[in-house]
C-alpha cells in the first residue's frame, strides 16, 4: 500500500484516500490482477495507484481537470500508469463510453451517485462489484436504495481509525474523519 505522504497532494483536489480505507476498498473489491476497473472520481489517484499494481486495466475518471493532471503526475511519481487511460469526463458520459467492467470504485460523485450506479452496473460482468466511499450520511443510504432497487446483494461498514502520533511523553492515538464503506454485486 502507498503511504498517503508519498502521493502528490494539491488544494485543488480532495485526496488520497487515507492507506487504510484504500486497504478495506481493495479487500472488498478483490482484485486477482486479471480485472478491468473504473475509478470514477479519482481525485489524486488514491484507488487508481493501488489498481494500477493489481489489475490488468484502470480508467481514472474524474470531471476535474486537475484531478487528471494530479492522477497522472502520481501515477509517474511511482512508475506506474502503462495500464490506466486517465479520463476527464463526467462519470456518467465516461461509463458509457468504456467497455465491461469487473470492479467500478466510486470515490465521488457530485450528487449523482444513483445515476453513476446505474450506468455502471450496465457495464458490469457477471460477477462485477461496485463499492462506493462516503464521508456523508445521506450517500451511504442513497448507495444502499440503489443497491436495493438493482437486486445486487450489497454490505456496508463504517471504519473509524486513529493513528499513532509520537509526543515527548509517549504516542497520542488522533482520529480520522469516519468514513463508510458500501459495497454492491449482483446476485
Ligand atoms: C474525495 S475525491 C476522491 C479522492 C480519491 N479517491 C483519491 O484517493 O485521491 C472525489 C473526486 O470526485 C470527483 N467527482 C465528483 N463528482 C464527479 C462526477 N460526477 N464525475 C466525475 N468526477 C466526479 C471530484 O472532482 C473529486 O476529484
Amino acid at each position: 500500500m502507498i503511504p498517503d505522504e508519498d502521493f502528490i497532494k494539491d488544494d485543488r483536489v480532495p485526496g488520497p484516500t487515507k492507506e487504510e480505507i484504500r486497504c478495506l476498498v481493495l479487500c472488498k473489491a478483490d482484485p486477482n490482477g486479471g480485472e478491468t476497473v473504473a475509478d470514477v472520481g479519482c481525485g489524486t489517484g488514491g484507488f487508481t495507484l493501488e489498481f494500477a499494481k493489481r489489475a490488468n486495466r484502470v480508467y481514472a475518471i474524474d470531471k476535474n481537470p486537475q484531478a487528471i493532471k494530479i492522477t497522472r503526475e502520481n501515477l509517474i511519481k511511482h512508475g506506474l500508469g502503462e495500464n490506466v487511460e486517465l479520463i476527464n469526463d463526467d462519470a456518467e458520459e465516461a461509463l458509457k463510453e468504456i467497455g465491461d467492467l469487473d470492479i467500478i470504485v466510486i470515490g465521488g460523485s457530485g450528487g449523482r451517485l444513483s445515476k453513476i450506479i446505474k450506468v455502471g452496473a450496465r457495464k458490469l460482468k457477471g460477477h462485477g462489484r461496485i463499492i462506493v466511499t462516503s464521508i456523508l450520511l445521506e450517500t451511504k443510504i442513497e448507495a444502499i436504495q440503489t443497491f436495493k432497487k438493482l437486486g445486487f446483494e450489497y454490505g456496508i461498514i463504517d471504519v473509524n481509525i486513529a493513528r499513532g502520533h509520537p509526543l515527548e511523553r509517549g504516542t497520542m492515538m488522533l482520529a480520522n474523519n469516519p468514513i463508510s464503506i458500501i459495497w454492491g454485486r449482483q446476485r
